[in-house]
């Protein structure tokens, strides 16, 4: 069982490492968001789920490693690397209206952020919060 009442783990020096993922009817916001944030995800060490990942590349230019596809198992890569420690935070842009045939994985992902405790923005209000306070100086 993870302690979560101990002290935090000492600061880790390097780029961010952030994931981001985006379902179809979202992946247009994604696309926004991450041309507002283009200039610190650019700072960053991203991850992407395979469709979200080439849009990212081809229209914001970003750098990003492409997992696979979600509904092809890209959310439970995303999530293993989660889990050992390989990810700082997840922009999930999820779907609510649209029901999607990986959906353990999707709560696969969110739950490994949960348990693991790494902040998780599924919607884009909380995800620009996210991206503006993990820019902040870490102390
Ligand atoms: O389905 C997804 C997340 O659950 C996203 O996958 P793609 O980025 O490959 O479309």
């Amino acid at each position: 069982m993870i302690d979560t009442t101990s002290a935090p783990s000492p600061v880790r020096t390097g780029p961010l490492r952030i994931a981001l993922i985006a379902h179809d009817g979202k992946k247009g916001e994604m696309v926004m968001l991450a041309a507002e944030f283009a200039d610190f995800l650019k700072t960053c060490t991203l991850v992407a789920t395979g469709t979200t990942g080439a849009r990212l590349h081809a229209e914001v230019g970003l750098e990003v490693e492409r997992m696979l596809s979600g509904p092809h198992g890209g959310d439970l890569q995303i999530g293993a690397r989660l889990a050992v420690g390989g990810v700082d935070a997840v922009v999930f842009l999820r779907d609510p209206m649209t029901p999607q045939p990986h959906e353990p994985d999707i709560n696969a992902l969110v739950r490994a952020c949960d348990v693991h405790n790494v902040p998780c923005a599924t919607n884009v209000s909380s995800a620009r919060l996210l991206l503006t306070a993990i820019q902040l100086p870490r102390t």
